[in-house]
């Protein structure tokens, strides 16, 4: 069943005199449970692919549907919500909040969430478990190694039990061990919990834990190859 789908969309960006299109009328399907890498020289857009996907940005023209929600036509309130509750969003750096505790950064999205204080604390420690971090729930960021930071930044990005998940370049600015300890947890996130992900990256090491590596191109997609990992 596809999941996640792109129909001709095309994004610009003006630049003074300039008009960049990272996104010249791309079409793309995933299907639930796929894992998708997405590799592709920089500036190509493919961040700007992950922010229409999730709703952040508005593509100037095509359709985006996911899981049978056309998120091109929800008003700016109703993607607030619909992001909250279907859609997770992995970071570079992981934007943990200073202040508050691995477990209050995980709970802040379900705040936008309609569930009691019983569910969402279930939510919030199943979420730590998950990431294998039920341990450290009292624990401020700066007490966490960037490895845990970023598995925090993951049990935020599953907390509302999300069909998929977008990931920015989510081992950036990892070492290599911590990277392939995170590279792990992303593979059992989708093979366990069936979560759909489409991951960029600038590493092929990474991409080829993916089912499917795309390559963005001047405009297009490219099949680079089917994973067999
Ligand atoms: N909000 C914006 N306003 C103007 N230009 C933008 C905006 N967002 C992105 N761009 C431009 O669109 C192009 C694609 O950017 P994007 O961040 O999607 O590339 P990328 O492939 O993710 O790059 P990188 O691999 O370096 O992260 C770039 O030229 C960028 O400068």
């Amino acid at each position: 069943m596809t999941l996640v789908e792109l129909k001709n969309v095309s994004k610009s960006f003006s630049k003074g005199d300039e008009t960049i299109t990272p996104l010249d009328d791309v079409s793309l399907q995933i299907d639930e449970g796929e894992f998708v890498s997405l590799m592709g020289p920089s500036g190509t857009g493919k961040s700007t692919l992950l922010n229409l996907v999730s709703g952040i940005d508005r593509p100037d023209s095509g359709t985006i549907i996911v899981d049978g929600t056309e998120v091109t036509r929800l008003s700016r309130g109703q993607l607030a919500d619909w992001r909250a509750a279907n859609l997770g969003y992995i970071f570079q750096t992981h934007n943990l909040i200073p202040v508050l505790t691995a477990y209050e950064n995980v709970e802040l999205p379900t705040m936008l969430l309609k569930l009691t204080r019983a569910q969402r604390r279930q939510r919030v420690e199943l979420a730590l478990e998950a990431v294998g971090l039920a341990d450290r729930s009292d624990h401020y960021p700066r007490q966490l190694s960037g490895g845990q930071e970023q598995r925090v930044g993951i049990a935020r990005a599953i907390v509302a039990h999300p069909k998929v998940v977008v990931a920015d370049e989510p081992t950036g600015s990892l070492d290599t061990q911590t990277s392939e300890q995170i590279q792990s947890l992303l593979q059992r996130l989708n093979r366990e919990l069936n979560i759909t992900m489409l991951m960029v990256t600038h590493d092929s090491d990474v991409a080829a834990i993916a089912s499917r590596q795309l390559v963005l191109d001047r405009g297009k997609f490219i099949e680079s190859q089917t994973a067999t990992v």
